[in-house]
């Protein structure tokens, strides 16, 4: 499986605005994290990558094919989780299956057999013959990711999972993305780092349009290491660092205040020690 971006820009408002620039990228089953704060251009990228946008410039190939060019056959080997909107309040779970499996086109009988397997892998079993407007927000969530699974997508392209969702939920949807990944490219486009942190193959950076970064976490932190420091101070000291340092976390104890900077150089005599850092701290170098 192999998903290949060449040199894609797309502009709106007559080319006024530039939503993504000369994008590159080669994805292969596994699970890419692509990270970046609001306007970067990820909901962009994966319009164009379910072609529902057309690129101006460039062209998206999935096995050496142009996607626009593959229409159904591309489509059929796709599973889209939108971010979340108005989904259908008054149907139950299992009828908004049946009626995505509709639109999908799958068969009758494949689509009994797939969409009790879903629910069941979704754990939303017992919950089917509610109405979607009673779930919680995780539980829509996850009744998304299952229509995306209907066809048993090769590329699965899951925009914001987890957005909205309260820690615990967020943990177990990311937990599940995790299982689901076998044999897929799956893409996980979100602003939340922890969504990606620990399960991605490879993390893209995306900033104003451009992609920055694209690489393992571990080579992304690994290049952080020595940057990353945290120190001991008293609630007095802590506006100057504050206006000094990108500061990516703070937390009190019995002792003061412990504050984790970002800096490769910190021009200060206080006694920073250096710490190991985390995709956090690199969201924060990047973005603040
Ligand atoms: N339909 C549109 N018409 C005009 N400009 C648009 C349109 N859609 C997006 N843009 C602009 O393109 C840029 C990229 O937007 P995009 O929605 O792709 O970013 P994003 O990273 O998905 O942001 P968010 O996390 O807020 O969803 C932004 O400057 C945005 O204002």
């Amino acid at each position: 499986m192999e998903l290949s971006i060449n040199n894609v820009t797309k502009r709106y408002n007559k080319g006024k605005t530039t939503a993504l620039s000369n994008y590159n990228a080669e994805l292969t089953s596994g699970i890419y994290g692509i990270l970046g704060p609001n306007g970067a251009g990820k909901s962009t990228l994966m319009n164009l990558i379910t072609d529902q946008l057309k690129p101006d410039e460039g062209e998206i190939l999935y096995q050496g094919q142009n996607i626009s060019r593959m229409g159904k056959s591309y489509r059929e080997r796709l599973g889209y989780m939108p971010q979340q909107q108005g989904i259908y309040q008054d149907f139950t779970g299992r009828r908004f299956l049946w009626y995505m499996a509709a639109l999908k086109g799958l068969p009758t009988a494949k689509a009994r057999e797939k969409i009790d397997e879903l629910l069941s892998i979704v754990n939303l079993s017992k919950d089917a013959d509610r109405k979607l407007g009673t779930y919680s927000g995780g539980m829509k969530q996850r009744i998304l990711i299952a229509q995306a699974l209907l066809n048993d997508p090769e590329l699965l392209i899951l925009d914001e999972p987890t957005a909205g969702l309260d820690p615990k939920e967020r943990i177990r949807i990311r937990n599940f993305i995790s299982t689901i990944a076998m044999n897929k490219i799956v893409i996980i486009a979100t602003h939340v780092v922890s969504d990606i942190e620990y399960i991605s193959k490879e993390v893209l950076l995306m900033k104003d349009g451009c992609l920055i970064v694209k690489d393992k976490p571990a080579n992304i932190l690994a290049k952080m290491e020595g940057n990353v420091r945290e120190v001991l101070i008293s609630e007095s000291e802590l506006p100057e660092i504050q206006s000094r340092y990108k500061v990516s976390n703070i937390t009190s104890d019995a002792d003061g205040i412990w504050v984790r900077i970002v800096d490769d150089k910190p021009q200060n005599k206080m006694n920073f020690r250096t710490v190991k850092p985390n995709l956090e701290d690199v969201y924060l170098s990047y973005f603040q």
